[in-house]
């Protein structure tokens, strides 16, 4: 039995349900040292490491020990942390992955820039109670690229709005990339993946939910509640390249949020123009997109349904552009 088995207020939510999470509180500071993780950049080399892990938990008298997976593309902050904390708190044994996905990059300016900090993501993850790392470079990962994957995985419609629209296939390669590291990090039977992801990924995982639940695989999504610096900023990598003027404007989407969730907590109305107007009256912000969407299917809302109380729960959900990065940001919506 894991502790997670034992927590009688953490059952698994079930796939294609929405968050009832609150964001987090921040604590963006990796914590103390802890023993460095071993790193393995092959996936021969990292299974192997995994089926020792899981032949040491049977030894201990854990017979079915349950895999705790954090997928990451690295250079990790307070965010990342509490997902692995989150997995420490839930699993027998903790594993992450670091690997800049170049299928879910539609901008090559972006991929060529998105930080990459291996030695200092070791640390953090060793603070927060990871133990193995697969951190594999792109060959290892899909041999002969770019000429391959060939065959890849869909997102279908879920990845063609919202983010989908603005960085067409990411979703598909998100959805790919995810779904290579389930299988590279699957445990021996009996024991079980379970799979971390932040809320401030929303899309995505609404998106691996139904990734999940459309290919039955062999593993049990956990979400993890929005990290926000003490200002109200959704803690990112991208952060790191805003300059202190698009640092500071950036927190208009927390506000513009804050705003709707007000209005759904007090059962009013939801003011969407007026969050819109918010972001767009800032000088230093792109709106690319504010939308209230239902939370499992990403439908957006009508136009009765943002007037009258919400009889379910919502999420809207914000991307605008800071230049030279592009922010996302969203609130769950409850019923009032
Ligand atoms: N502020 C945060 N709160 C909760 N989870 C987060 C936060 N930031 C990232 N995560 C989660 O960490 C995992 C890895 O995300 P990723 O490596 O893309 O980091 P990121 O900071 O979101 O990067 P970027 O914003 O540049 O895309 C994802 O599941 C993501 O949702
Ligand atoms: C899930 C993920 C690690 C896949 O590359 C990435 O999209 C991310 O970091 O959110
Ligand atoms: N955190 C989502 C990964 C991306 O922006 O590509």
């Amino acid at each position: 039995m894991t502790p997670l088995d034992r927590a009688p207020d953490r059952t698994p939510v079930p796939a294609g349900t929405g968050l009832t999470l609150e964001d987090a509180t921040v604590d963006a500071t990796p914590g103390t040292p802890g023993p460095l993780p071993e790193v393995h950049t092959t996936r021969a080399a990292f299974r192997a490491a995994l089926a020792v892990r899981v032949r040491a938990a049977a030894v201990n008298g854990i017979t079915a020990p349950t895999v705790g997976l954090v997928p990451t593309m690295g250079a990790l902050h307070g965010g990342h942390a509490a997902l692995v904390r989150q997995a420490r708190a839930e699993n027998d044994i903790v594993i992450a992955s670091v690997f800049v996905n170049p299928l879910q990059f539609g901008d090559p300016a972006d991929l060529e820039h998105y930080p990459r900090t291996l030695e200092e993501d070791r640390e953090i993850l060793g603070a927060a109670g990871c133990e193995l790392v697969f951190a594999p470079d792109v060959e290892e990962m899909y041999p002969g690229y770019p000429d391959a994957p060939i065959v890849t995985v869909s997102a279908g419609r879920m990845g063609e709005v919202l983010e989908g629209a603005s960085r067409p296939g990411h979703f598909d390669g998100v959805c790919t990339v995810v779904a290579k590291l389930w299988n590279i990090t699957a445990p021996p039977a009996p024991a079980r993946l379970r799979s971390y992801f932040g809320q401030k990924d929303a899309q995505q995982l609404a998106v691996l939910r139904r990734l999940q639940a459309d290919l039955d695989i062999a593993v049990e999504i956990r979400p993890v509640p929005l990290v926000r610096s003490p200002e109200g900023l959704a803690l990112s990598s991208r952060n790191t390249r805003l300059s202190p003027e698009s640092l500071e404007a950036a927190l208009v989407l927390h506000r513009a949020l804050a705003g709707l969730r007000e209005d759904a907590d007090a059962g009013r109305p939801l003011g969407l123009e007026a969050a819109r107007a918010l972001v767009e009256a800032e000088p230093l912000a792109r709106l690319d997109y504010l939308e209230i969407v239902d939370h499992a299917t990403l439908e957006p809302l009508t136009a009765e349904q943002l007037d009258a109380p919400l009889e379910q729960e919502a999420l809207a959900l914000v991307a605008a552009a800071f230049e030279p990065v592009r922010l996302i940001d969203n609130v769950v919506l409850p019923v009032p």
